[in-house]
Parts: structure tokens; sequence; C-alpha cells
């Protein structure tokens, strides 16, 4: 089977959503931000103060590429998608699950974690501009989830039906 990459912006959920759908499907799941963090033994924020975002970006391209692409669940980065290059390789490689959650959602989601370096000292209208700069690319995907009142388990479940009638031609 082709992979399955969850892309979205950040706090939709798709670390959390990849770790409940990989134990439905039996499949193994892979944290493009956690690689990075582990390849580089920094966390997100110190790679992006001492290293600078166009770095983080190099870095994930390359893990992207590194990972495997068959048999396998790939929960991205929130800012994977704003390379060309990157959707490109996913979409040639599996299919593109794009979780989209309301910018209230999101905000109450991020606005106090401190992990997110671009998200951390932003007001609810930065974070809608930097959402709405990125609009298209989130979906330029295979498959969009509204995720907005539902659980983990919804949206899980929503996954894998939308999953299996695209396998079976039905759109
Ligand atoms: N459907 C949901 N209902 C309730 N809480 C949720 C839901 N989806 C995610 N969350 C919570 O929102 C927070 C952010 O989720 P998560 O880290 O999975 O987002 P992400 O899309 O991986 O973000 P990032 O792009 O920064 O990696 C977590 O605390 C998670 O438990
Ligand atoms: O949306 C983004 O640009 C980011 C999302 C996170 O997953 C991390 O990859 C990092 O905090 C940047
Ligand atoms: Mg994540």
């Amino acid at each position: 089977m082709e992979a399955i990459y969850l892309t979205g912006f950040m706090g939709a959920g798709k670390t959390t959503v990849g770790q409940q759908l990989a134990q439905n499907m039996k499949l193994p799941v892979i944290d493009t931000d956690q690689e990075i963090v582990k390849k580089l033994n920094k966390s997100i924020k110190e790679i992006f103060e001492e290293n600078g975002e166009a770095f983080f970006r190099d870095q994930e391209t390359k893990i992207l590429k590194e990972l495997p692409t068959k048999d396998v669940i790939i929960t991205t980065g929130g800012g994977i998608v704003i390379k060309d290059e990157n959707r490109a390789w996913m979409k040639e490689h599996g299919n593109i699950v794009m979780l989209h959650a309301d910018i209230d959602t999101i905000y109450e989601r991020v606005s106090s974690d401190k992990t997110r370096p671009l998200a951390s000292k932003k007001s609810k209208q930065e974070l809608n501009d930097l959402y709405q700069s990125r609009v298209n690319f989130y979906d330029d995907c295979t498959i969009l989830i509204e995720t907005d009142q539902k659980n983990i388990e919804d949206i899980v479940n929503e996954i894998s039906i939308r999953l299996n009638s695209k396998n079976f031609g039905n759109k």
C-alpha cells in the first residue's frame, strides 16, 4: 500500500490522529518533526532559534525523501506543504490526507504552547494570516477531512472510509 501523508496547519491534529490511525490500520507511523528532532538532537524551537527556518525546511525535505513510501503513515510538520517539491513527492508516493480545523480551534490549541516557534508569539489574526498564506497548498490534497467538533476516533474512521472508497474508485 502507498504511504498515507497527513497534512494540515499547526495543531490540526496530524500527530495525534496519525498515532490512532496507525494502530487501527496496523501500520507504522513516522512523524517528520520528531525525526528531525531525533536526528539533530535539538528541539524544534532550538533549531529555529539557532539554525533558522530555511535550515529547518531543508532538513524537513531531506527527511521526507528518506522515509519509506510503502505501508506507512507519515505525519508531517504543518509547513511541509509550502515547498512544491514536498507536495510533488507526497503526491507521487501516496495519498495526502489534509486535516482542517477552524482558526479558533487552532488558536486555542497552540497559543499557549511554546514548542511551535511560528505560533507561540502570534495573535489569532497573525496565525490566521499565516494559514491564509498557505491555504492553496493545504487544499492541494487527495482527501480533505473537516475535524471540528469531531473526536480522534471519528476522524480516524472517516479517514479509513474515505481511503477505502478512493481505492475502490468511488469519489
Ligand atoms: N479532534 C481533536 N479533538 C480534541 N483535541 C485534539 C483533536 N486533534 C488534536 N487535538 C489536540 O490538539 C493538540 C495538537 O495536536 P497535534 O500535536 O496532533 O497537532 P499537529 O497537527 O501534529 O501539530 P503540528 O503541526 O504543530 O505538529 C494536542 O494537544 C491534541 O491532543
Ligand atoms: O507550520 C509550521 O510551519 C510548523 C509546524 C510544526 O509542525 C513544526 O514543523 C514547526 O513548528 C513549523
Ligand atoms: Mg505534529
